[in-house]
Order: structure tokens, then C-alpha cells, then sequence
């Protein structure tokens, strides 16, 4: 029997932290495992070969003997609880979280944070009715920045749990990720979760949740992924209502035919992508080739994820595996992309839209000789992210930095945390912007940085129009809330207001959907924080694209001592021109340091001023004479003083630290 402190350390290692850089060799176990930065792990080459003696045979698992799902539900109503407890009854890992720890959930700031940023799959064996079943599950993100890793995790699959919380019940994100689910044809598992809580409601849910859904409610599973309570009606409904992967076999004359629906990076082995065979064997030696790129590899190593990377001989149709092929760059692997064997053709699947940046901001170094050590950090990072995109930057105020574009706010927030926790990095980030359309008479400028947005106020430049990206929001809200949350979107600019109940009459407190159209400028700086706090908590919110809308923006410019600062640009509604340049003045007055004369803090829009502060000129030099007499403690206070010069950047006459932007951009205003 495992060891139970080498168990936990491979559990940590395997599961807990995927992303972590460690290598665990436990007392007296020659066997050594160790993770890179992203998802991979390794073993030992006697190890592997050791497991692959006792790999499943996947010859075994035909088609109709498949089930694969995922499980789709809003932040925290417990889609990782859930899996870790299918996990378990399947004996995919030893029972064994005493606390509560997840299995599928990893990165260190999914567990601060409670949610899951990368998707994972495991595969499960488990016997029912005398026969051996193939349960692949694809967990999926539950947060609306990540919508695009559902969508590509549920195209894997052909039903999907539909877990709600049975104290909450139905959640925007529940909604939004609902619908994407219908789109995609799966079938849809409803699940109620947490019914061993006193505050549990399950009828009251079962009516919410056949009113949103229309599902049945006496096809509804109450369940408690905590306690394990109803787990094997989960395990049952799953072979029972979810459909086999159709098979595809004969109709492509047994042509390979495999879907590439995720990637990871490991340093060691490359590329290590996420596969679902349509149809076909793939097995290790095969030569195949890329429908995206017409790139051609050979396969070196393959296997199914249970929960960590197990080899197996060869992946047939409808199984879901990993597969290595010595892809070096992980810009090789597309999402989307149809592999076929090299000489062979087959249809292609239908692919992606590919993750569209929403969000940008520009990120820099406190300290700028950092620069190389940042940028080759971000380069790591995106290797386990590729829906951030990457460009260098350059400001005379922050020196050399890089422009991220992220899919949400959220999606920002997680990377900057993810930089600062693996990579160490110290990092200024400039206000988040929208990706703007500036339409001239003569062309077109989509413009995601505030410093190369033009002078709309300036004729000369030919402005036509400007436009700004529009979301779909949906807010679901207690009633009481319903007035709060309408002043709530009035003030951020919400257009076509409406709302419904949710609840069956009669209920109270019922809920209400709550529809608006919203800039998504409005909504990505500190919306979702009100949103919370004036509402108590009860509000849950989630928004989709809808595409363009003209609008009356402008750039402002701050001015300190007469000289434009590129880094602080902002683009703003004019009907809030002098509300914002009045807070942010106010907010450069109180970091800026006091020099040795009087400076003026101006928001501009073109060449009108909009806002004004005064710095007052600091008073003789009071420390004269403090450094008198010890000649040493006037060394330390020059070399104290050198260093600071290095921080210092140059506004015209002013010297600004760097520190100083970056308690400007972070602090809210
Ligand atoms: N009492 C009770 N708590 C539960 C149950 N299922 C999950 N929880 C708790 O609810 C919280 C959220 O559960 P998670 O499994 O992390 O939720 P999630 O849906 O994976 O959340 P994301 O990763 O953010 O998408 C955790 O504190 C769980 O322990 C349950 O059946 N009963």
C-alpha cells in the first residue's frame, strides 16, 4: 500500500499544483515525479514503462461503452466537489480529502480565489450492470472571462451536468453557460447540489429551474457532492441519458480523424495536446498531419488523463486522450484543429472562433531594469494561456513594458496574480481599455491603447464617428435588490432595460433576470465590485458580446507641469469628462511628491481643461544639516539617494518614482 505522506505528496504534485516548479522524491521511493509549469507531469522513463505494463486496453471501450461530459454550472455551486466525488467512487483516486481539498482544481490562484481558470479532464472506469464503462469528464471554468474554454470543453462532449446550487439557485453564469450547452445539441443532466444544507430549498429550485430550463422536475437529481449523498444516481444517469459518441468509423473507412480541443506546454516533452477521436486509431509511431497549419508529426507518446497522465497503447474513436508528436512551439497546437494520418484525408471539424481579446492594458516593470526577466516571464505564462495576446510597449513615463490583451477583467486580474505568484514579479499595470473602432472618412482604426487614440476635437484629424463594444448583461437578483440594480446600471450607462421573474408566483423574495445593454467600458473597471456590495452579495451577473455601438468618447489627457503623461491617457464618456478628470486629478495630487516648485495636475480633453489641481512648492530644504558630521550614514544616504534617482522618471522638470504610477493605476478612484 502508498505510503499515505507520499500519496498526499504526489497528490499535491499530480493534482495540487500542476503549475507549481517541484520535484518530490519521497523517502526511501526511487520514483520521481515532477511538474514543470503548466498542466504535464513526469516520470521517471522505468516508471512510464512501468505503467504502460498495466495501461487499460483500450481495445476494451467501443463507442457505446463511452460516456463523455462535463459539468456546467455558475461559480462555487460545486462542479469541483462534484468531480472529485465521481473521482473517488469510480477509484479513480483513493478516498481521501479529509479537507475538503479538490483534486481537479489547481493553480494556486484558483484555490485563493474558488474558481477554475484551465479546464482539466480525467477519464474513469466504472462498472455498471455488468458492464465496464469509459466516463470521460471535461471540467470547465465557471466565470464569464472564461466562456471560451467551455465552449471548446463541451464540444468534446455529448451531455453535460447541469449542477445548481440548491440554496441559490439558478445564477446568470448557470444561464449563460446553459444556452451554450443547448447550442453545442448536449444533453442536459439537471442536478441540485448542496441539499445537506439547512438553507437548501430543493422544490422551490426544481420549479426555478423547469421554468428557466424547462426540464422536468422529477428528472432533477438531488444531491449533495459534499456528503456523496446521490452520487451513484449521478454515475447512473450519466450512462443512462447520455448518448455514446456517434460513431464515425465507417463512414470514414476507418480513417483516423482526431479533434484537438486543448493544449498545455511541458518543458521536457513540448506540446502536449488534449485529443477526442472521431474516428480511426491513433497509436504511438503514426505520422499525422495538421488540417490548421498542414504541418506533419510523428506521435511519441499518448494516453488518457485518470486524473494524471496514464500511457496507453493507442486512443480509438470516441475515446478523449493526450497525445505528444514533438510539437515545440504550443503556437502549433490549434484549438479547433482536425489531425488526420499523413496520405489519408478526411472532413474537417468545424473549429473555433478564436478567443477575442476584450480587455488590454499595458503592463511594466516597478523596476525597469526588470524589463527582460518580465517579458520572459509573460512569454512562460502564456504558454499555459494562450488566449492572452502579447505586444510590446513603450512609454516615456513607464519605459519599456508590454500590452496584454485578456478576455475579461477577471481573466487580467488571475494572470497578474499568476505573475506576481510563480514569477516574483513586481508590476505595474495601466488602466484597463476596450478595444475602441475609430472610423475616419477615408478607413478604419481598431485602437486598444488610450495614447494612440486621436483628438476627436481636432477636425483636422477627420473623426468621422467612434464606436465601443456592447455587451448583453444579465444580472439575476433578489426583487428587493431589482431598484438598486437599475440605478446601479443607469449610472454605467445601461441601455434597453427589462426584466422578468424567475420564480414561480407566490414565492418571497423572488428572483428577477434583469437585462440591459451595456458599454463594456463601464463594466470592466469596478462594476462587478458594486455590484456585489449593493446588492449584499446576491447578485450574480454575467454579459456576452454584442458587437459595436457609436458613442461620444474622447481622450483625456493629464497634464503635470504643462507635459502629457502617455501612461495615465484614458477614454471617457464626455457626459463623465468632468467627473473622472475630477477624481483623477485629486488622486495625482495626493501621490505625486512635492518638488521644489509649484505644479500644476490637468486633465485635458484636446485643448480644454477639465479638471485642476495645484501641487504647492515644497519648503526650503529642512533636511539640511540631518546628514551632517557621520560620514558614513552620508554614504548610505547618497547611495540611498542614487537608487532612488534610478526609480525616478522625468515628467518635464518633474521627477516622478515609479511607485508613484503604481499607486495611481492601482488604487481606485
Ligand atoms: N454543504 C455543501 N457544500 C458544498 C457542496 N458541494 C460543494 N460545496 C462547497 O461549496 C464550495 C464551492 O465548491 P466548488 O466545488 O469549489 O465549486 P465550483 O463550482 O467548482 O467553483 P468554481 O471552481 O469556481 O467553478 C466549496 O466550499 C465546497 O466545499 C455540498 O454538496 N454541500
Amino acid at each position: 500500500m502508498m505510503h499515505p505522506a507520499w500519496r498526499d505528496a504526489c497528490l499535491k504534485v499530480l493534482l495540487g499544483g500542476r503549475r507549481a516548479q517541484l520535484a518530490v522524491i519521497p523517502e526511501g521511493n526511487t520514483r520521481v515525479w515532477s511538474c514543470s509549469h503548466d498542466r504535464g507531469f513526469h516520470t521517471s522513463p522505468s516508471s512510464r514503462a512501468a505503467q504502460r505494463a498495466q495501461a487499460p486496453a483500450m481495445e476494451d471501450y467501443p463507442s457505446e461503452v463511452i460516456r463523455n461530459f462535463s459539468i456546467i454550472a455558475h461559480i462555487d455551486h460545486g462542479k469541483s466537489t462534484l468531480a472529485d466525488r465521481l473521482l473517488e467512487l469510480t477509484g479513480t483516486v483513493p478516498k481521501l480529502r479529509k479537507d475538503n481539498q479538490q483534486v481537479l482544481d489547481k493553480l494556486k490562484v484558483e484555490r485563493e480565489r474558488g474558481i477554475t481558470v484551465k479546464a482539466q479532464t480525467a477519464s474513469m472506469f466504472y462498472s455498471y450492470m455488468n458492464k465496464r464503462y469509459l466516463l470521460n469528464l471535461i471540467d470547465t471554468p465557471g466565470h464569464v472571462d472564461f466562456s471560451w474554454e467551455v465552449a471548446r470543453s463541451l464540444a468534446a462532449c455529448q451531455g453535460a451536468l447541469l449542477l445548481v446550487d440548491a440554496t441559490q439557485g439558478v445564477q446568470a453564469q448557470t444561464l449563460s453557460v446553459f444556452h451554450v450547452a443547448k447550442e453545442k445539441g448536449l444533453v442536459i443532466v439537471p442536478i441540485l447540489n448542496k441539499i445537506d444544507l439547512p438553507a437548501a430549498q430543493p422544490e422551490l429550485m426544481a420549479a426555478q429551474m423547469q421554468s428557466t430550463f424547462g426540464v422536468d422536475p422529477s428528472d432533477i437529481l438531488h444531491i449533495s457532492a459534499k456528503t456523496g449523498k446521490g452520487i451513484e444516481n449521478v454515475l447512473q444517469a450519466i450512462i443512462e441519458r447520455i448518448p455514446p459518441p456517434a460513431s464515425a468509423s465507417a463512414k470514414n473507412d476507418n480513417r483516423l480523424k482526431a479533434f484537438l480541443f486543448d493544449s498545455s506546454y511541458d518543458r521536457y516533452r513540448g506540446v502536449i495536446s488534449l485529443v477526442s477521436i472521431q474516428s480511426g486509431v491513433l497509436q504511438k509511431g503514426d505520422r499525422i498531419q495538421s488540417m490548421a497549419t498542414s504541418k506533419r508529426y510523428e506521435v511519441t507518446d499518448l494516453g488518457i488523463m485518470s486524473p494524471e497522465e496514464k500511457p496507453t497503447a493507442s486512443l480509438r474513436e470516441g475515446q478523449v486522450g493526450w497525445m505528444v508528436c514533438g510539437m515545440k512551439d504550443s503556437a502549433e497546437a490549434h484549438v479547433g484543429d482536425t489531425m488526420h494520418r499523413v496520405g489519408e484525408t478526411v472532413e474537417p471539424m468545424p473549429g473555433f472562433k478564436l478567443a477575442k481579446a476584450m480587455v488590454y492594458a499595458g503592463i511594466f516593470p516597478v523596476d525597469s531594469n526588470d524589463f527582460v526577466k518580465l517579458e520572459e516571464s509573460i512569454k512562460r505564462l502564456t504558454l499555459t494561456d494562450r488566449s492572452v495576446t502579447v505586444s510590446r510597449e513603450s512609454s516615456t513615463a513607464l519605459g519599456q513594458g508590454c500590452r496584454l490583451g485578456f478576455l475579461g477583467t477577471l481573466h487580467m486580474d488571475v494572470f497578474r496574480q499568476r505573475l506576481e505568484d510563480e514569477y516574483d514579479a513586481n508590476v505595474i499595470i495601466t488602466a484597463p481599455t476596450v478595444p475602441y473602432k475609430v472610423i475616419y472618412r477615408d478607413r478604419e482604426q481598431l485602437v486598444s491603447n488610450p495614447t494612440d487614440f486621436p483628438d476627436v476635437t481636432d477636425t483636422s484629424n477627420k473623426v468621422v464617428e467612434v464606436q465601443e463594444p456592447v455587451v448583453n448583461a444579465s444580472i439575476i437578483v433578489p426583487e428587493e435588490y431589482l431598484g438598486e440594480m437599475m440605478d446601479l446600471c443607469f449610472a454605467h450607462r445601461a441601455e434597453e432595460m427589462d426584466y422578468r421573474y424567475l420564480d414561480v408566483s407566490g414565492v418571497t423574495s423572488s428572483r428577477i433576470l434583469l437585462k440591459a445593454v451595456m458599454p463594456l467600458s463601464e463594466i470592466v473597471t469596478d462594476f462587478f465590485d458594486k455590484l456585489k456590495s449593493r446588492s449584499s452579495g446576491f447578485a450574480s451577473f454575467d454579459y456576452e458580446d454584442a458587437g459595436y455601438k457609436a458613442s461620444n468618447l474622447a481622450k483625456m489627457v493629464f497634464l503635470i507641469n504643462g507635459k502629457p503623461v502617455d501612461a495615465l491617457a484614458l477614454i471617457v464618456h464626455r457626459s463623465a469628462e468632468q467627473a473622472v478628470g475630477r477624481a483623477w486629478v485629486k488622486k495625482l495630487h495626493k501621490v505625486i511628491p512635492r518638488q521644489l516648485f509649484e505644479v500644476p495636475i490637468q486633465a485635458a480633453i484636446g485643448k480644454k481643461i477639465v479638471a485642476r489641481e495645484t501641487l504647492s512648492a515644497m519648503r526650503a530644504d529642512v533636511t539640511a544639516g540631518l546628514y551632517g558630521g557621520h560620514h558614513e550614514r552620508k554614504l548610505k544616504h547618497l547611495e540611498n539617494q542614487k537608487e532612488s534617482k534610478r526609480r525616478m522618471k522625468k515628467i518635464g522638470s518633474v521627477d516622478l518614482p515609479q511607485e508613484a504610477f503604481f499607486d495611481i493605476l492601482s488604487s481606485k478612484s
